[in-house]
């Protein structure tokens, strides 16, 4: 009798997770993807024939048949409103960065100002009527830009081509992203402030992520480092290179990119000299979901949609939640959203941690914030349906016994005295018809007091009690309070949920099953580590050959035992590094690559050269080796590859020849608004330079300057054998995109 139930529970656990599974749409059980992207950014199922929006079909009974029943909106012709916009493609939306400094986001709006000038405001194609380009209204700062136009139109006329090339450009280079307007909402909510340390959940492929970085270099000076930090998490370990590529766009020191499950990400204590348990001061918890609201950029959805894809990652998102709720600091602040229209993901997730929290969370009003977005309220009320009958439920006692394994209470709606105490009604709602955007669900919450059973709550009483005692000198070590009081631990009395109570059951068949660990959890990254004594002397011969003076190097990482790579870390990262000692935190990369060994060039004065990444944060340091060149000047390094010296008016000649070989930095000068304020590395060989970018860059960039470049002869190669040397041994920038872009496999730096 026991063992039957057993076997049905496992059954059911099983279903469960192929129904999440499916729900959750982009990944399998090993963590891999299951979905391909078209160039346009639309997805197919691997498998299927991919399809664009010409073949979908925009319906799906079901959707609708549910929806209506939810009453997610009530008014027929709003219905109407929302189906038909739901039905349409998405249009293009960006938002340009602020994290690559007040110069260059000034360049970049002033060539957004150039290509507005010269685009007309509508276009017709194909006696449709599409708006060129506006601005989103909500956003900060007239930061986030919408363009209704078809990709078929950039094709269409030479100005239209020209704003499509400073997309490109621009989405390469890092100066803007382009990201769908309603991905862009959680991060302005948060209120992420430099010295946050922030963590983001469920973070790839890394769009809010970026926001949030901005967030932390708000306002830093020239010469600085940030303070804060974003820790991007994400379970798939291929999407945490998505991650990494995806930030290292931004050039950030205040990134950790991390891979764990959300509903398990440990808490660190650092020690008591670096703060005790590591918690949060925003968290951003952007949950697997069924995604339904992304309908417009996924149209594949309309004919797999299933009605119960909601409730079967509700348990997931709960866990989540809870998770986030504990690792908060209190006063702090989460958001916690879905792209799903379900209130069983949404409403029903947020209900059910407020009402596990005992009052220490709370719903924040943000009704007055960014009053131009036009959002609906949460929802009080709403039925649950049976997956197989389509049966409606409006409440848990009302649900057959047999049925109850997989129709958890927590799907339904909390009484409309509790509804209403937590204010429910303030968590947002974006429909596609609102703003012509897909649709989100976006909550703000609270942490006014410790959870009820607060994870590491020993570690956070003593941390407070050192803080506030002026007299005690604290002994506790690190090891021993870890041993004491492990996290791990209080972790499984932590996380209830049905998932975690269904665990218990498990038969010895499904714990092998569990040991064959899924791909993702396989980790091999090599650790990062503090510098060593030689590492610091190296420093000095790298500090004299540039002329760093200030340079911060108690802020610097490395990651192998040859300090190949040198990685620029905000204060708490370091605080991390430092205190981690059993490294329980599963790194994939933190930091930003600095500094770059050159192996086999012992000819040369400086064992390392900046990384074009870096260059913002390195090239305020530098007292030497900077140089000024113009616009055209930049052009003959674009256009000739490797100019040699006399290629260059007689002072540069002159002054490439006084310099050491090995990396320099320079600086473009003048009125030109594409090119003000660029800086590159550069090498200068034995008799001639070249640009220390990639190649991709590198046409980019001669693409948007309009320039050809000249195939490289051979004969200069012969002439400069040092430079052809360097090209050789010293690669060009950005290892980590060529990485990514290609196998996704390997170590990521
Ligand atoms: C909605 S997407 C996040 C989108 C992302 N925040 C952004 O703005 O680009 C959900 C992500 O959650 C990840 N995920 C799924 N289950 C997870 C878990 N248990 N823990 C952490 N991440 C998870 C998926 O791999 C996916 O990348």
């Amino acid at each position: 009798m026991v063992g039957k139930r057993k076997k049905s529970n496992n059954n059911n656990k099983r279903n469960n997770n192929r129904d999440r599974d499916a729900a959750a749409g982009g990944n399998n059980e090993d963590g891999q993807a299951v979905k391909k992207t078209r160039t346009d950014g639309t997805t197919w199922d691997k498998g299927t024939n991919p399809r664009t929006w010409s073949d979908i079909v925009a319906k799906n009974e079901q959707f609708e048949d549910y929806y209506k029943k939810m009453n997610i909106i009530t008014n027929e012709d709003e219905w109407k409103q929302f189906m038909e916009a739901l039905g349409k493609p998405l249009p293009t939306t960006f938002r340009i960065n602020t994290s690559i400094g007040e110069t260059m986001t000034q360049i970049v709006r002033d060539q957004l100002a150039q290509v507005i000038s010269k685009l007309p405001k509508e276009v017709e194609i194909d006696g449709q009527t599409f708006t060129t380009l506006s601005e989103i209204e909500w956003y900060p700062d007239h930061l986030g830009w919408h363009s209704s136009l078809p990709k078929k139109a950039f094709r269409k006329n030479t100005v239209l081509e020209e704003f499509h090339q400073f997309l490109m450009h621009h989405s390469e280079q890092g100066n803007l992203t382009r990201q769908e307007t309603v991905s862009m909402i959680p991060p302005v909510f948060m209120d992420v402030k430099p010295e946050h340390v922030v963590l983001d959940m469920c973070a790839a492929p890394g769009s809010k992520t970026t926001q949030l970085i901005e967030s932390i270099h708000q306002g830093l000076s020239e010469k600085s480092v940030p303070t804060g930090v974003v820790i991007a998490n994400d379970v798939d370990t291929n999407r945490c290179y998505m991650l990494v590529h995806q930030t290292a766009r931004l050039g950030s020191p205040a990134i950790v990119i991390t891979n764990h499950e959300a509903q398990h990400f440990p808490l660190l204590n650092l020690g008591a000299e670096l703060g005790g348990p590591l918690l949060f001061d925003r968290i951003l918890a952007d949950v697997p979901c069924s995604g339904d609201g992304t309908m417009r950029k996924n149209p594949d959805l309309w004919a797999r949609w299933k009605n119960h894809f909601g409730s079967a990652l509700h348990p997931l998102q709960l866990q989540i939640a809870v998770r986030a709720a504990n690792l908060l600091k209190v006063g702090g602040r989460m958001v916690y959203s879905t792209c799903s229209l379900n209130p069983i993901e949404n409403e029903a997730v947020v209900a059910a941690l407020i009402a596990r929290s005992e009052g220490s969370m709370r719903i924040v009003d943000v009704s007055a914030m960014h009053p131009a977005l036009k959002r609906a309220q949460g929802l009080h009320s709403w039925p649950v349906v049976d997956k197989e009958t389509g049966e409606l439920y409006s409440s848990w006692e009302s649900v057959a016994p047999t049925k109850k394994a997989r129709i958890h209470p927590s799907f339904f709606p909390p009484t409309k005295e509790f509804a209403e105490s937590i204010g429910l009604q303030n968590c947002m709602r974006v429909y596609p018809h609102l703003q012509d955007t897909g649709g989100f669900f976006i909550t703000v919450l609270e942490k006014v007091s410790e959870f009820p059973n607060q994870i590491g709550k020993r570690l956070i009483n003593q941390a407070a009690a050192n803080t506030s005692s002026t007299t005690t000198t604290t002994t506790t070590n690190n090891t021993e309070s870890t041993s004491t009081e492990s996290p791990v631990s209080e972790e499984s009395t932590a996380t209830e949920s049905p998932v975690a109570e269904e665990s218990t059951t498990t038969t010895t068949t499904e714990k092998k099953e569990k040991e064959k660990k899924p791909a993702y959890q396989k980790f091999f990254e090599e650790p990062f580590n503090l510098l060593s004594e030689q590492d610091r002397k190296d420093i000095g011969q790298v500090a004299d050959f540039y002329g760093l003076n200030e340079f911060p190097i108690d802020n610097l990482l490395t990651r192998s035992e040859k300090s190949a790579k040198l990685y620029l870390a905000s204060k708490p990262i370091m605080n991390i590094i430092k205190g981690d000692t059993q490294r329980r935190l599963k790194i994939i990369n933190a930091g930003l690559k600095s500094l770059q060994k050159h192996d086999g060039l012992g000819m040369m004065q400086c064992p390392y050269r900046v990384s074009q990444d870096a260059i913002n944060w390195v090239e305020p340091f530098m007292t030497k080796r900077v140089v000024e060149l113009s616009h055209e000047e930049l052009l003959l390094i674009i256009r000739v590859t490797e100019p040699m010296f006399t290629d260059f008016r007689p002072e540069l000649t002159k002054l490439f020849e006084s310099l050491d070989p090995g990396c320099f930095v320079i600086k473009i000068t003048g009125e030109d608004t594409h090119t003000r304020g660029m800086k590159f590395c550069v090498w200068r060989g034995k008799r001639s330079i070249h640009l220390l970018v990639q190649k991709q860059e590198i046409q980019s960039l001669a693409n948007i300057l309009k320039v050809k470049i000249e195939k490289q002869k051979g004969v200069r190669n012969h002439d400069d054998s040092s430079s052809t040397v360097v090209t050789d041994a010293v690669t060009t920038d950005n290892d980590q995109k060529t990485l990514t872009t290609t196998t996704l496999q390997t170590t990521a730096e």
